[in-house]
């Protein structure tokens, strides 16, 4: 997969399939889309191109409004779509001066234009152009001076993708990570820096890498105690050039913790994560956190020996998860 951060950067291809969207989360929804593009551009012998937007057009058209929370952060997202088969990935900026196109200056200048379209695959209810007036209609009224042709994607398949995307997130937000992850098709995980906390898990018997989140919007689960499990990654950075996975690296299972600690002070949220059978000094490192399954919410114990003895269960418990599931 190529990836382009500007449109800017595209050379417009000979045969293009393409689709635009968002697709946060890349969930089994959008995959089942996504085969449908690499179905259609095999049978052409065309390839795939995937436009997508970034920062989310919300965040321009309404930086007021702080509630957009998202499935999967910039680099995810790019390892999703590569494995879904997408030959081209253009993230590119959603400005305001975008945003003004007309439906026809949009099919004309970047579609055609900019990426050689020739045959796109939307949904019924997308919409593109200057206040969203763009339409499914716009799209076939000028397939034919343009050279293009348009597959639709069935009412039910989008219906599936917003049910998905809407189960997702409001199955997180109730710690329900077994529902997130069965929509997803992969486990739901949290990337970010190691930073200092307190310095007091190590005191304990359990230390814990503090994570600091990389995406500000990302979507942050229920208060409470996960099994997770953990790698080191190389830290984000999505260039325009082909894209490159991140090495393999060793997977660590361990204890994920979200909350405000209300034992110790109770005063701001830290997503903390103690990993079994490991010890090492991992502070700035970017470590991305895969969560499997809850345990228990956050609790305020009476003494901090109390909250041990807890933790020590929760070990115990989630090895015994881990065990049963190896
Ligand atoms: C498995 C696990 C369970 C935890 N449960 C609680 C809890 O119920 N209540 C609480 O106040 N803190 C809980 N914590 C957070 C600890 O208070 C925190 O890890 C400890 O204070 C060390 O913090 P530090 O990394 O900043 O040194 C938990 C942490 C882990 C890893
Ligand atoms: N098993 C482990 N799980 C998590 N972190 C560990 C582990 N062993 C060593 N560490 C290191 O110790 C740090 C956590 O120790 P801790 O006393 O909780 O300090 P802090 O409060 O700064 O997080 C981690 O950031 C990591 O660098």
């Amino acid at each position: 997969m190529k990836i382009y951060r500007n449109l800017e950067d595209f050379i417009p291809l000979d045969n293009a399939v393409v689709t635009i969207g968002t697709f946060d989360g890349v969930h089994v929804g959008h995959q089942k889309i996504l085969s449908t593009l690499r179905e259609s551009a095999r049978s052409t012998n065309g390839e795939t191109v995937l436009l997508t937007f970034f920062p989310h057009p919300r965040m321009i058209l309404h930086p007021e409004d702080d509630s957009l929370r998202i499935i999967s952060d910039i680099e995810e997202k790019v390892q999703r779509l590569a494995e879904a088969g997408i030959d081209h990935l253009i993230i590119t900026p959603f400005t305001r001066d975008f945003s003004n196109l007309s439906p026809e200056a949009y099919i004309r200048e970047v579609l055609v234009g900019k990426i050689g379209t020739k045959k796109i695959v939307i949904g019924y209810d997308h919409r593109f152009g200057k206040d969203r007036k763009g339409s499914l209609k716009d799209l076939l009224e000028h397939a034919e001076i343009y050279g293009y042709s348009v597959e639709q994607i069935p009412e039910q398949d989008i219906n599936d993708v917003a049910v998905s995307s809407t189960k997702i997130r409001e199955a997180l937000i109730k710690g329900d990570i077994d529902t997130a992850n069965a929509c997803l098709g992969y486990p739901f995980q949290l990337t970010g820096k190691v930073i200092r906390g307190n310095q007091l898990g190590r005191n304990i018997g359990y230390p814990t890498a503090n994570l600091q989140v990389q995406e500000s919007h990302k979507l942050i689960p229920a208060y409470g105690i996960y099994a997770v499990e953990a790698l080191i990654v190389e830290p984000a950075d999505i260039k325009t050039g082909p894209y490159v996975p991140n090495p393999p690296a060793s997977i660590v299972k361990g204890m994920g913790y979200i909350g405000t600690r209300p034992t110790v002070d109770g005063i701001s949220r830290s997503i903390e994560v103690h990993l079994f059978d490991f010890s090492g000094d991992i502070y700035g490192q970017t470590l991305r956190v895969k969560f499997l399954h809850f345990v228990r919410h956050d609790q305020w114990f009476d003494t901090m020996q109390e909250m041990i003895d807890q933790m020590a269960v929760d070990e115990q418990q989630i090895k015994e998860l881990f065990n049963r599931k190896s």
